[in-house]
């Protein structure tokens, strides 16, 4: 049983007499958990705040002679810090009374000295599963209640999330930009038995093709002239969690047979490696693009396409689904009140005018004009008024065409791919049609001169 980072569990004991502690240390170590004791329980609430605990074994009777009402209070203080934490509670005297106060004041379960080495191993193992059970809980609550959206389509979208989510198969998820397809895999990843290993996203828009290799399966020092160290790649990475793979119908043809190759044989070779490396990863791979055309016009694999696409989720533009839109802008709304404990909401008639205006970036321009509007106006009610000009964010400064020597060729390359990512509230593809260069372009030129946006 591991806990939810995959880390062992941790398990305080809480007990005056050390040789109880030592014996009890050897028997939980050889179940794969780690201990600790602290034989002055006073200073437990310290202790956990600095060291997380999975789990607290906590002995009522301090010191001979007590009848256990200063162990009541330490498990009264423990409980108040740490409600989340299961203690199970150890006396010597087997007295019911007190086990009984003991679990009204929020103890799990509660064991007799002398103990018993199989019983006591049991209690805990359940104690921790239930725990971790009420963790996967809140992990599937938080990740399908990250997708806002009433509408029947978004509704059948999260249903069929979470049909895949248990299966290994591939999914495909398509839409266009900004609907929320990273949202959507991240889920998935959440709601699978994978969900304890790495989700590692590769924008697969944003990889030159020559280093496709390198990124994906890594390589060994000397492998090429700038390699001067291993390097792992994404797959080694991902292993036994979820690649997320954006934008694969910008792969090119000679990376996709590669891609294949590991898809069908399940091992990949890194560069400069002499054997071949087994891996356990699922893949979910993400595209604005229609795949069915660019196979019909030899610009994908077909092979590939089936090998991705065993699973598909298509997710639809904010236009789709307008009815949706005065939820998300009161979710984002309220999202920015909890970080920095505010009240502000939104007029009724300017949610209604945000129904009807067009989000070519779907739910990401929503988002950002939301947020700009927000910190920006700093106004407790939000109107039309307050809204308009964030989204209707201009060129600005691109008419005027600069006399020569006023700036360079790179200054203005900066100048207009800024202005472009604003407009286009950080959507590389618009951003990037708008200029007249394909998307890996772009993220060149904002990699070569190190551009901050938002997206
Ligand atoms: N249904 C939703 N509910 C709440 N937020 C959403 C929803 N869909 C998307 N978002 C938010 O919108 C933004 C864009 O979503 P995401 O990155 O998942 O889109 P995408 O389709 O992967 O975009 P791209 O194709 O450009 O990579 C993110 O901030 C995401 O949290």
């Amino acid at each position: 049983m591991k806990s939810k980072y995959m880390q062992p569990n941790k398990i305080l004991i809480l007990d005056d007499d050390e040789t109880v502690c030592q014996s009890l240390r050897y028997l939980f170590v050889k179940q794969g958990w780690e201990a600790q004791w602290l034989t002055n329980p006073l200073n437990a609430v310290a202790f956990i705040e600095n060291n997380p605990i999975d789990l607290i074994l906590l002995d009522l009777n301090f010191r001979v002679g007590t009848d256990g009402k200063e162990g009541l209070g330490i498990l009264k203080e423990i409980k108040k810090h740490f409600k989340e934490i299961p203690v199970i509670l150890f006396t010597a005297w087997g007295s019911m009374q007190l086990a009984i106060d003991g679990m009204k004041l929020g103890a799990v379960d509660f064991l007799t000295k002398p103990w018993n080495n199989e019983h006591l191993v049991a209690t805990i193992t359940t104690q921790l599963q239930l725990k971790s059970k009420s963790e996967q809980k809140d992990i599937v609550h938080s990740s399908l209640d990250a997708i806002i959206g009433a509408s029947e389509v978004v509704q059948s979208v999260k249903d069929w999330i979470v049909k895949v989510a248990p299966t290994d198969a591939t999914v495909l998820i398509t839409g266009e930009s900004g609907t929320g397809k990273e949202l959507v895999a991240q889920a998935i990843h959440d709601l699978s038995h994978r969900k304890n290993h790495p989700f590692v996203k590769v924008n697969l828009g944003a990889i030159p093709e020559g280093l496709f290799e390198s990124e994906l399966f890594g390589h060994k020092k000397g492998a090429f002239t700038s390699a001067v160290s291993d390097r792992e790649g994404r797959f080694k990475l991902a292993e036994k969690g979820t690649l997320f793979l954006d934008e694969i119908g910008d792969l090119a043809l000679s990376s996709q047979v590669k891609l294949l190759r590991v898809l069908q044989e399940k091992t990949f070779e890194p560069l400069g490696g002499s054997k071949p490396v087994q891996t356990d990863v699922r893949v979910i791979s993400a595209t604005h693009k229609s795949l069915p055309d660019m196979v019909i016009h030899q610009t994908f694999r077909e092979d590939l396409f089936y090998r991705v696409n065993l699973l598909h989720i298509h997710l639809p533009s904010l236009h789709e689904r307008k009815e949706d839109i005065p939820l998300l802008v009161n979710y984002f709304v309220m999202q920015l009140n909890n970080n920095t404990k505010q009240q502000v909401r939104v007029e009724e008639h300017a949610l209604e005018w945000l129904s009807k205006q067009l989000y070519p970036g779907n739910i990401r321009q929503l988002k950002n004009c939301v947020e700009r509007t927000v910190l920006l106006s700093a106004k407790k009610s939000l109107g039309i008024k307050d809204f308009k000009p964030h989204l209707e964010a201009k060129l600005t400064g691109v008419a005027k065409f600069p006399k020569v020597g006023e700036v360079t060729l790179d200054e203005m390359e900066i100048q207009l791919i800024k202005n472009a990512l604003e407009f286009y509230s950080g959507n590389i593809t618009d951003a990037a049609r708008a200029l007249g260069i394909t998307r890996s372009s772009l993220y060149r030129r904002i990699e070569k001169h190190k551009i901050q946006y938002e997206s």
